[in-house]
């Protein structure tokens, strides 16, 4: 792998008696799609939490393109390009979609030309079209991508996606999936938590696993699909690609 965007060592977080994380290490090569796979708490939305400075990591380095992110405030953090989604779809649901999207552009931008470049993000979401929707009155595909777009206008170099196809059926996750894809042509770095196997086995160039915050296994979609470990804590016997 060429000079990492980000590099991750020895990553460890506790909650009281649990040890959520415990020496996570990996790193992502700029433009990589990345997975990361585990059952119920197995600590990724802790692990991304910790990225983002949503948590502070009890030992372990963050370094995103050489700096270093442990300590750093969330808005810090988005500013030096790592912006996440949340696993619920938190969006104003009195506010317009174009207001949620503005939102995340207010990080670099004054009103107007963030209200500008919520539009062009919504563009290349493919939801231009419904810019003064109300977000309460969303599909699911719909909010999904809001959700996206919102991340998008933040103008990040990595976008952490926390389970955005988790309501989503077969064809909305193939659309999503595209999308994905786009973005990450157009030079975007991804990391994704998702549940749905076949899918992270069909987006991502790597994947990483882990169970009781422990990484399991690290690999191309092939090898974490045919690793014994990774079978045994969360594939299912059953699984064969
Ligand atoms: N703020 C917190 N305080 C205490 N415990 C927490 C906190 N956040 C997470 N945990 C615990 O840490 C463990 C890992 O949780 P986490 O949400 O990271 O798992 P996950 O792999 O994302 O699970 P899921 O797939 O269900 O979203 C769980 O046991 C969870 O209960």
């Amino acid at each position: 792998m060429s000079a990492p965007i980000l590099s991750v060592s020895g990553l460890s977080k506790r909650f009281g008696g649990l040890q959520a994380l415990h020496d996570i290490s990996f790193d992502v090569a700029r433009t990589e799609i990345l997975g990361v796979i585990g059952p119920n708490g197995a600590g990724k939305t802790t692990l991304f939490n910790n990225l983002a400075g949503l948590h502070r990591p009890d030992a372990g380095t963050i370094m995103l393109d050489g700096v270093s992110l442990v300590g750093l405030k969330p808005h810090r953090i988005a500013g030096l390009g790592l912006t996440k989604t949340f696993q619920n779809v938190a969006l104003f649901a009195e506010s317009s979609v174009l207001d949620n999207v503005l939102i995340g552009g207010l990080l670099r931008h004054g009103v107007a030309e963030a209200r500008a470049f919520a539009l062009h993000c919504l563009e290349q979401v493919g939801l231009a079209g419904i810019a003064q929707k109300q977000a309460g009155e969303l599909s699911f595909p719909e909010r999904a991508r809001v959700e996206v777009a919102r991340a998008l206008a933040t103008q990040p170099k990595i976008l952490l996606l926390d389970e955005v196809m988790a309501a989503l059926n077969h064809a909305e996750m193939e659309a999503l999936m595209a999308l994905i894809r786009r973005l990450r042509e157009g030079g975007l770095t991804v990391i994704v938590i998702e549940h749905h196997m076949k899918a992270m086995l069909a987006l991502c160039d790597r994947i990483i696993a882990i169970s009781f915050g422990r990484k399991l296994a690290e690999g191309s979609p092939a090898e974490i699909a045919r690793h014994p470990e990774v079978v045994a804590a969360y594939l299912g016997r059953a699984h064969a690609v």
